[in-house]
């Protein structure tokens, strides 16, 4: 038995600061955040004479041991059979679309097993038990994975780039999968948006899956026909797949953006958890319809937001540059804004434009019914405006009663400011950081030998 050296990679989650729902449309820009908490995959491979066609097993033992066992044979087009019937959409597309892709005639490793791991504010802590090495800690469930509650950082798309990566690295030729080779980040990423969308069924602008790749962004999406195009499988027929997949992978013009930004220095983003969950599916649908029903005025209010979000955006990138040019003014008037948010003309209109995308986010959510921006979250918000260095917050991505996001200084400590404060009580500050960082290289060893820390 020969066995392929194992590897393992991570991918970050994500909050939409700016450009929620219009950046279903193509033609809008989007302000994405990587955020500290990562998926992250182990990936082994061996060669097994005694199994015919490939076998994959994905393991998640966060989540009472769950497992996925897979066969896959060019044959059957690779589609994928888990041989208990069991279901993970995510990870059957993965599979499905990594192994058209390179459409193996022979695999030299048939046996893959592939750990599973995510950071502990993905989910609820409730009920769960912390195991930790000197490098990793992750929290252990007795319940399945689809148990537990999600707290919106974007597990699916997280899991499906890291899978994609690591299949991408035991099916390339010589296993050279790069994770800072520009043309192997597009491949997983593209890879992984077809995966993604199919699994999600096609709704979705794909910022998600573009964070977990290239980290924190200016996002501008693809146009969802071209996935959409993809032929079905057809077993007659079985390249027929993969040379479409193939094609729109290596070849087709994504007309996509997404630009590497960061956070001005000395500004951090701090998320909190609402712990009521929303049901974006549900909320797109709702503000679609209105937006239908509403035209030309709704298309009016869609570019009103727009004009604020590029505001927003292009503050926060002048704000960065101004932090290179004069570094020591930049850090003073930052100290400032703990005194006075409105001691800074850029800061000024920054938390304008942000005031300006709520107040037409509340108009949308007051005509629709679609909850964008809810009452409670409003209040929740602006008491947070309130408080010493907080200068904006919102409601991240499809909005709703999950979540919110604030801008703050760094020398803010959200905790110390909110506590015993019961207009403060529903929320929980989540231990997340902004990251630049998308799709990296972890080591396979530093997810061994976990202990439950009160066993330490
Ligand atoms: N750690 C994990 N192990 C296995 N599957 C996971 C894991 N995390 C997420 N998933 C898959 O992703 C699904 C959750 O995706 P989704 O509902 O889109 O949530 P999110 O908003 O976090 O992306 C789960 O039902 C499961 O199929
Ligand atoms: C409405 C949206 O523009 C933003 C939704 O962002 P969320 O962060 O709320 O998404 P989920 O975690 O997938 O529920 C839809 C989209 O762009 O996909």
């Amino acid at each position: 038995m020969t066995e392929l050296e194992p590897r393992a990679f991570s991918t970050p989650g994500k909050a939409l600061i700016i450009g929620g729902y219009l950046v279903l449309d193509p033609k809008y820009k989007s302000f994405v955040l990587a955020l500290s908490a990562r998926m992250h995959a182990v990936v082994r491979a061996s060669t097994r004479p005694d199994i015919s066609g490939v076998y994959l097993k994905v393991k998640s033992t966060q989540f009472n041991n769950n497992e996925w066992n897979y066969k896959v044979s060019r044959d059957s087009g690779y589609v994928p059979l888990e041989i208990n019937d069991l279901n993970n959409p995510f990870v059957e597309q993965v599979v499905f679309n990594v192994f058209n892709y390179f459409f193996p005639d022979q695999i030299d490793y048939n046996y893959i097993e592939i750990d599973i791991f995510s950071d502990p504010a993905y989910h609820s802590t409730e009920g769960s038990r912390r195991k930790s090495n000197q490098y990793k800690s992750f929290n252990f469930h007795d319940k399945d994975i689809n148990e537990v509650h999600k707290t919106g950082l974007g597990s699916s798309a997280g899991l499906v780039t890291v899978l994609t990566a690591s299949l991408c690295y035991v099916l390339i030729k010589d296993h050279n999968l790069n994770v800072l080779n520009p043309e192997h980040l597009k491949m997983v990423h593209n890879l992984s948006q077809v995966a993604h969308c199919q699994a999600q069924g096609k709704i979705g602008s794909g910022f998600d899956v573009a964070a977990a790749t290239y980290g924190s962004i200016i996002y501008r999406r693809f146009t969802p026909a071209i996935i959409a195009e993809l032929p079905g499988v057809d077993i007659r027929f079985v390249d027929k797949y993969h040379k479409a997949l193939k094609s729109l992978i290596d070849r087709v013009d994504w007309k996509i953006v997404c630009e590497p930004v960061k956070l001005p220095p000395r500004l951090k983003v701090i998320m909190g958890d609402v712990h009521n969950g929303s049901e974006t599916v549900k909320l797109v649908g709702t503000v679609q319809r209105w937006y239908a029903n509403n035209l030309p005025r709704s298309h009016d209010i869609y570019e009103e937001i727009n004009a604020n979000n590029i505001i927003a955006m292009n503050k926060l990138i002048k704000l960065y540059h101004r932090s290179e040019e004069n570094p020591q003014y930049y850090e003073k008037m930052i100290d400032n804004l703990n005194k006075d948010k409105n001691s800074d003309p850029d800061i000024n209109e920054l938390i304008g434009s942000i005031n300006k995308i709520r107040e037409l986010f509340r108009t949308i959510t007051k005509e629709s019914g679609a909850d964008v921006e809810p009452m409670v979250q409003t209040q929740l918000l602006n008491n947070c405006l309130d408080l010493n260095g907080v200068i904006g917050g919102v409601v991240p991505g499809a909005g709703g009663h999950d979540a919110v996001a604030l801008i703050m200084t760094e020398k803010t400590d959200i905790n110390e400011a909110t506590k015993n404060n019961t207009l403060f009580k529903n929320v929980t500050w989540m231990d997340v950081k902004q990251e630049q960082i998308g799709l990296k290289e972890e080591n396979p060893k530093h997810y061994e030998d976990l202990l439950f820390d009160d066993e330490l």
